[in-house]
């Protein structure tokens, strides 16, 4: 392996901004498909939409191409930041696991890292889940309970104190430490298997970088959608209805089957390969940007 230019968690994490919008520019679209399929009438005679491409043929030709991004304001300002904490996390590990300047790490210490980055990201991805879980699913039926985001957060701290905005921390971890691992691992790795001999990782071409970054993204969710499950089930189920994980599971397996814990994959699969070939594609950018203009930092 060749050698790696000195880690900057200051760096990684403006970049992991960017990547972090360019995640959602990619993803939101197939995002907004989703939950219209997932929320239009189920009367009988009529359907509206018959699957994805239906979707997104009305959508434009009655919307236009804005009509895929609507609603993108409320997830931009906590995905930006979520990416960047994110990559921040990453950066630190590799940062504290680097004896000498320029060593490479090994793959352990690469997972390693991924793993140190998504504990960073569970202080806002919990309790930003629960807000946009009970939210997603009151949408669906009657009255609403929650005005908004701010609402319902305000709400849960006045009625049962930060221990309900933070409902589901320990399902978030068993989601995103291993999941983030994985991630970034895969995504480190397949650079280095695609960077042709003699040359360098960070003259990889842009397919490349959108391959890596992709592939990363739905290995990334293979082990992180099972325990999303349970999470979105837990942190929207009414207080005292599960003891804890494994009676969600359980609970789970028991009405549903094994196939509820990769319920709906099509939409996430479906996304998880352009959003995160954006995501990584725009972080390296920047981060060359940022390298360029600042590079002794
Ligand atoms: C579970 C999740 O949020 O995955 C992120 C990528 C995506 O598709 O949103 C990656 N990461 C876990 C590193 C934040």
């Amino acid at each position: 392996m060749e050698e790696k230019p000195r880690e900057s968690p200051f760096k990684n994490f403006v970049a992991g901004g960017v990547g972090g919008a360019c995640l959602l520019l990619a993803g939101h679209p197939l995002d907004t498909i989703k939950v219209r399929l997932q929320t239009q009438p189920k009367a009988a005679q009529y359907v509206l939409y018959t699957g994805t491409y239906d979707c997104l043929r009305k959508t434009v030709s009655k919307e236009g191409i804005l009509g895929l991004y609507k609603g993108m304001g409320a997830p931009l300002a906590g995905v930006a930041p979520m990416m960047a904490i994110s990559f921040f996390g990453f950066g630190l590990g590799k940062q504290l696991q680097q004896t000498a300047s320029g060593k490479p790490l090994m793959y352990h210490q690469i997972f390693l890292s991924g793993c140190l980055a998504g504990v960073f990201t569970t202080v806002i991805v919990a309790p930003g889940e629960r807000i946009k879980c009970l939210l997603q699913v009151q949408s669906s039926g009657g009255r609403s309970k929650y005005a908004g985001p701010l609402d319902c957060a305000v709400r849960l701290y006045k009625e049962q104190g930060i221990r309900s905005v933070y409902k589901g921390t320990v399902l978030t971890l068993i989601r995103d430490v291993p999941s983030s691992g994985l991630y970034f691992l895969t995504y480190e790795y397949l650079k280095d298997v695609l960077t042709p001999e003699g040359q360098s990782v960070s003259q990889l071409s842009t397919p490349r970088i959108l391959l890596a970054g992709g592939v990363a993204g739905i290995l990334n969710w293979v082990i992180a959608l099972p325990p999303d499950v349970l999470k979105s089930n837990f942190q929207t189920a009414a207080d005292g209805k599960y003891r804890g994980l494994a009676d969600v599971l359980r609970a789970l397996l028991r009405e549903e089957g094994p196939k509820a814990l990769y319920k709906g994959f099509n939409a996430v699969f479906l996304r998880a390969f352009p959003a995160n070939a954006a995501c990584f594609l725009g972080f390296e950018v920047a981060l060359k940007g940022l390298n360029l203009l600042a590079p002794s930092w």
